[in-house]
Protein backbone atom coordinates (compact mmCIF):
# COMPACT_ATOMS: atom_id res chain seq x y z
CA UNK A 1 0.00 0.00 0.00
CA UNK A 2 1.49 3.59 -1.32
CA UNK A 3 1.65 6.48 1.02
CA UNK A 4 -0.66 9.36 0.00
CA UNK A 5 0.47 11.89 -2.38
CA UNK A 6 -0.07 15.45 -1.05
CA UNK A 7 -0.27 17.93 -3.76
CA UNK A 8 -0.48 21.52 -3.83
CA UNK A 9 -3.07 23.49 -6.06
CA UNK A 10 -3.30 26.89 -6.71
CA UNK A 11 -6.43 28.55 -6.01
CA UNK A 12 -7.32 31.22 -8.69
CA UNK A 13 -6.31 30.99 -12.42
CA UNK A 14 -4.29 28.24 -12.67
CA UNK A 15 -6.51 25.86 -11.18
CA UNK A 16 -8.88 24.63 -14.15
CA UNK A 17 -5.86 24.52 -16.06
CA UNK A 18 -4.24 22.54 -13.73
CA UNK A 19 -6.88 20.32 -12.95
CA UNK A 20 -7.60 19.57 -16.65
CA UNK A 21 -4.19 18.42 -17.09
CA UNK A 22 -4.54 15.91 -14.30
CA UNK A 23 -7.90 14.53 -15.27
CA UNK A 24 -5.84 14.22 -18.72
CA UNK A 25 -3.22 12.25 -17.24
CA UNK A 26 -6.06 9.87 -16.32
CA UNK A 27 -6.29 10.33 -12.40
CA UNK A 28 -10.26 10.52 -11.28
CA UNK A 29 -11.05 13.58 -9.64
CA UNK A 30 -14.54 14.27 -7.68
CA UNK A 31 -17.08 17.23 -9.06
CA UNK A 32 -16.79 18.47 -5.75
CA UNK A 33 -12.87 19.26 -6.98
CA UNK A 34 -13.90 21.81 -9.41
CA UNK A 35 -16.94 23.55 -6.94
CA UNK A 36 -16.16 23.44 -3.38
CA UNK A 37 -15.25 26.16 -0.39
CA UNK A 38 -12.82 22.99 1.09
CA UNK A 39 -9.24 23.57 1.07
CA UNK A 40 -8.23 19.89 1.64
CA UNK A 41 -9.71 17.24 -0.62
CA UNK A 42 -8.83 13.64 -0.57
CA UNK A 43 -9.43 11.31 -3.18
CA UNK A 44 -8.77 7.87 -2.16
CA UNK A 45 -9.00 6.51 -4.91
CA UNK A 46 -6.36 7.86 -6.55
CA UNK A 47 -4.03 7.80 -2.99
CA UNK A 48 -4.07 11.67 -2.97
CA UNK A 49 -4.46 14.59 -0.66
CA UNK A 50 -5.29 18.05 -2.45
CA UNK A 51 -4.54 21.02 -0.77
CA UNK A 52 -5.43 24.49 -2.13
CA UNK A 53 -3.19 27.42 -1.79
CA UNK A 54 -3.16 30.88 -2.60
CA UNK A 55 -0.56 30.71 -5.71
CA UNK A 56 2.17 33.08 -3.92
CA UNK A 57 2.42 30.08 -1.28
CA UNK A 58 2.07 26.86 -2.68
CA UNK A 59 6.22 26.56 -3.15
CA UNK A 60 6.03 27.29 0.60
CA UNK A 61 3.84 24.42 1.69
CA UNK A 62 6.21 22.02 -0.49
CA UNK A 63 9.27 23.59 0.50
CA UNK A 64 8.25 22.87 4.20
CA UNK A 65 7.39 19.44 3.46
CA UNK A 66 3.71 19.49 3.90
CA UNK A 67 2.66 19.25 0.70
CA UNK A 68 5.05 16.48 -1.40
CA UNK A 69 4.83 18.10 -4.82
CA UNK A 70 3.00 21.65 -6.08
CA UNK A 71 1.62 23.81 -8.71
CA UNK A 72 3.59 26.92 -8.91
CA UNK A 73 3.96 29.94 -11.37
CA UNK A 74 7.52 30.36 -12.50
CA UNK A 75 6.82 34.13 -11.55
CA UNK A 76 6.96 32.68 -7.84
CA UNK A 77 9.53 30.30 -8.11
CA UNK A 78 11.50 33.30 -9.32
CA UNK A 79 10.67 35.66 -6.74
CA UNK A 80 10.67 33.17 -3.46
CA UNK A 81 13.61 31.23 -4.39
CA UNK A 82 12.06 28.37 -2.36
CA UNK A 83 14.11 24.71 -1.55
CA UNK A 84 11.72 23.04 -4.01
CA UNK A 85 13.13 21.00 -6.86
CA UNK A 86 11.49 22.03 -10.21
CA UNK A 87 10.49 19.00 -12.15
CA UNK A 88 8.30 19.65 -15.35
CA UNK A 89 7.40 22.47 -17.26
CA UNK A 90 3.24 22.32 -17.45
CA UNK A 91 3.19 24.50 -19.91
CA UNK A 92 0.07 26.00 -18.39
CA UNK A 93 -0.96 29.76 -17.64
CA UNK A 94 1.11 31.22 -20.49
CA UNK A 95 2.32 35.15 -19.26
CA UNK A 96 5.38 36.51 -18.71
CA UNK A 97 6.56 39.82 -16.50
CA UNK A 98 7.56 42.83 -18.26
CA UNK A 99 8.70 46.45 -17.22
CA UNK A 100 5.92 48.79 -18.23
CA UNK A 101 5.81 52.61 -17.78
CA UNK A 102 3.59 55.62 -19.60
CA UNK A 103 4.64 55.54 -22.96
CA UNK A 104 7.77 57.91 -24.28
CA UNK A 105 9.43 58.73 -20.41
CA UNK A 106 12.53 58.14 -19.30
CA UNK A 107 13.16 56.87 -15.74
CA UNK A 108 13.78 59.77 -12.78
CA UNK A 109 17.36 59.64 -12.98
CA UNK A 110 17.86 60.44 -9.45
CA UNK A 111 16.04 58.08 -7.65
CA UNK A 112 13.98 55.75 -9.96
CA UNK A 113 11.18 54.15 -8.72
CA UNK A 114 9.93 50.79 -9.64
CA UNK A 115 6.63 49.24 -8.58
CA UNK A 116 5.61 45.65 -8.48
CA UNK A 117 4.67 42.32 -6.85
CA UNK A 118 7.86 40.65 -7.36
CA UNK A 119 10.44 43.32 -5.63
CA UNK A 120 13.06 40.50 -5.73
CA UNK A 121 12.74 40.09 -9.47
CA UNK A 122 12.26 43.13 -10.19
CA UNK A 123 15.86 44.27 -7.89
CA UNK A 124 17.77 41.55 -9.86
CA UNK A 125 16.52 42.53 -12.86
CA UNK A 126 17.34 46.57 -12.62
CA UNK A 127 20.81 45.45 -11.15
CA UNK A 128 21.66 43.48 -14.03
CA UNK A 129 21.03 46.30 -16.61
CA UNK A 130 22.82 48.45 -13.63
CA UNK A 131 20.24 50.29 -12.38
CA UNK A 132 20.21 51.48 -9.09
CA UNK A 133 16.45 51.90 -8.35
CA UNK A 134 13.85 52.28 -4.94
CA UNK A 135 11.43 48.96 -5.38
CA UNK A 136 7.80 50.31 -4.07
CA UNK A 137 6.47 46.83 -3.00
CA UNK A 138 2.07 46.36 -3.56
CA UNK A 139 -0.04 43.31 -3.60
CA UNK A 140 -2.00 44.11 -6.97
CA UNK A 141 -3.65 46.83 -9.10
CA UNK A 142 0.07 47.40 -10.03
CA UNK A 143 -0.85 49.28 -12.83
CA UNK A 144 -2.01 52.32 -11.29
CA UNK A 145 1.43 52.76 -9.78
CA UNK A 146 2.86 55.03 -12.41
CA UNK A 147 -0.59 56.54 -13.50
CA UNK A 148 -1.18 58.33 -10.16
CA UNK A 149 2.61 59.05 -10.00
CA UNK A 150 3.66 56.57 -7.65
CA UNK A 151 6.53 54.86 -9.55
CA UNK A 152 8.54 55.30 -12.62
CA UNK A 153 7.77 52.01 -14.10
CA UNK A 154 6.30 49.01 -12.65
CA UNK A 155 7.33 45.24 -13.16
CA UNK A 156 4.33 42.89 -13.36
CA UNK A 157 2.44 40.41 -15.26
CA UNK A 158 1.53 40.56 -18.99
CA UNK A 159 -1.23 38.02 -20.74
CA UNK A 160 -2.91 39.28 -22.95
CA UNK A 161 -2.01 43.18 -22.76
CA UNK A 162 -5.17 44.27 -21.87
CA UNK A 163 -4.80 45.86 -18.56
CA UNK A 164 -1.23 48.32 -19.84
CA UNK A 165 -3.79 49.01 -22.75
CA UNK A 166 -6.73 50.16 -21.06
CA UNK A 167 -4.84 52.22 -18.71
CA UNK A 168 -2.53 54.11 -21.09
CA UNK A 169 1.00 51.96 -20.19
CA UNK A 170 3.61 50.23 -22.65
CA UNK A 171 5.42 47.74 -22.40
CA UNK A 172 9.64 48.85 -22.50
CA UNK A 173 11.12 45.45 -21.97
CA UNK A 174 9.90 41.36 -21.42
CA UNK A 175 11.66 39.99 -18.74
CA UNK A 176 11.39 36.70 -18.56
CA UNK A 177 8.30 33.93 -19.86
CA UNK A 178 6.20 32.46 -17.49
CA UNK A 179 4.81 29.33 -17.30
CA UNK A 180 3.63 26.78 -14.77
CA UNK A 181 5.66 24.12 -13.08
CA UNK A 182 5.45 20.99 -10.74
CA UNK A 183 7.91 20.72 -7.92
CA UNK A 184 8.32 18.79 -5.77
CA UNK A 185 10.28 18.86 -1.58
CA UNK A 186 13.84 17.13 -2.08
CA UNK A 187 12.97 14.84 0.85
CA UNK A 188 9.43 13.56 -0.38
CA UNK A 189 11.27 12.69 -3.36
CA UNK A 190 13.42 10.47 -1.89
CA UNK A 191 10.72 8.38 0.11
CA UNK A 192 7.68 8.30 -2.29
CA UNK A 193 10.19 8.74 -5.75
CA UNK A 194 8.02 5.97 -7.51
CA UNK A 195 4.79 7.46 -6.96
CA UNK A 196 6.30 10.87 -7.83
CA UNK A 197 8.32 9.56 -10.78
CA UNK A 198 4.50 8.39 -11.74
CA UNK A 199 3.07 11.35 -11.56
CA UNK A 200 5.49 13.23 -13.42
CA UNK A 201 5.64 10.38 -16.67
CA UNK A 202 1.78 10.69 -16.39
CA UNK A 203 1.82 14.57 -16.71
CA UNK A 204 4.65 14.52 -19.45
CA UNK A 205 2.94 12.21 -21.14
CA UNK A 206 0.05 14.99 -21.58
CA UNK A 207 1.98 18.00 -21.94
CA UNK A 208 4.67 16.86 -24.64
CA UNK A 209 8.12 18.16 -25.29
N1 LIG B 1 -2.88 37.44 -16.60
C1 LIG B 1 -2.31 36.90 -15.53
N2 LIG B 1 -2.20 37.63 -14.42
C2 LIG B 1 -1.67 37.10 -13.30
N3 LIG B 1 -1.18 35.85 -13.20
C3 LIG B 1 -1.24 35.09 -14.30
C4 LIG B 1 -1.82 35.57 -15.49
N4 LIG B 1 -1.75 34.59 -16.38
C5 LIG B 1 -1.18 33.56 -15.77
N5 LIG B 1 -0.84 33.86 -14.51
C6 LIG B 1 -0.23 32.92 -13.53
O1 LIG B 1 -1.18 32.76 -12.49
C7 LIG B 1 -0.62 33.04 -11.21
C8 LIG B 1 -1.51 33.95 -10.41
O2 LIG B 1 -2.78 33.45 -10.35
P1 LIG B 1 -3.89 34.34 -9.64
O3 LIG B 1 -4.06 35.61 -10.40
O4 LIG B 1 -5.05 33.45 -9.43
O5 LIG B 1 -3.17 34.63 -8.27
P2 LIG B 1 -3.08 35.91 -7.43
O6 LIG B 1 -2.77 37.10 -8.29
O7 LIG B 1 -2.13 35.60 -6.31
O8 LIG B 1 -4.54 35.91 -6.89
P3 LIG B 1 -5.28 37.01 -6.13
O9 LIG B 1 -5.76 37.92 -7.25
O10 LIG B 1 -6.35 36.20 -5.48
O11 LIG B 1 -4.29 37.65 -5.20
C9 LIG B 1 0.69 33.74 -11.43
O12 LIG B 1 1.61 33.29 -10.46
C10 LIG B 1 1.08 33.37 -12.87
O13 LIG B 1 1.98 32.29 -12.85
O1 LIG C 1 -2.26 41.32 -19.79
P1 LIG C 1 -3.57 41.02 -19.10
O2 LIG C 1 -4.32 39.90 -19.74
O3 LIG C 1 -4.41 42.25 -18.94
O4 LIG C 1 -3.22 40.45 -17.64
C1 LIG C 1 -2.30 41.10 -16.80
C2 LIG C 1 -2.94 41.58 -15.55
O5 LIG C 1 -3.46 40.46 -14.81
C3 LIG C 1 -2.86 40.45 -13.49
O6 LIG C 1 -3.64 41.12 -12.58
P2 LIG C 1 -4.77 40.39 -11.74
O7 LIG C 1 -5.98 40.22 -12.57
O8 LIG C 1 -4.20 39.15 -11.12
O9 LIG C 1 -5.07 41.45 -10.63
P3 LIG C 1 -4.12 42.13 -9.58
O10 LIG C 1 -3.86 43.47 -10.16
O11 LIG C 1 -4.92 42.17 -8.36
O12 LIG C 1 -2.86 41.30 -9.43
C4 LIG C 1 -1.54 41.19 -13.70
O13 LIG C 1 -1.06 41.71 -12.47
C5 LIG C 1 -1.92 42.27 -14.68
O14 LIG C 1 -2.47 43.37 -14.04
Amino acid sequence: MNNVLTIAMPKGRIFEEAAELLRKAGYKLPPEFDDSRKLIIDVAEENLRFILAKPMDVATYVEHGVADVGIAGKDVLLEEERDVYELLDLKISYCYLAVAGLPDTKMNDVAPRVATKYPNVAEAYFREQGEQVEIIKLNGSIELAPIIGLSDRIVDIVSTGRTLKENGLVEYEKIVDITSRLVVNPVSYRIKDAQIDDLVARLHEVVGG
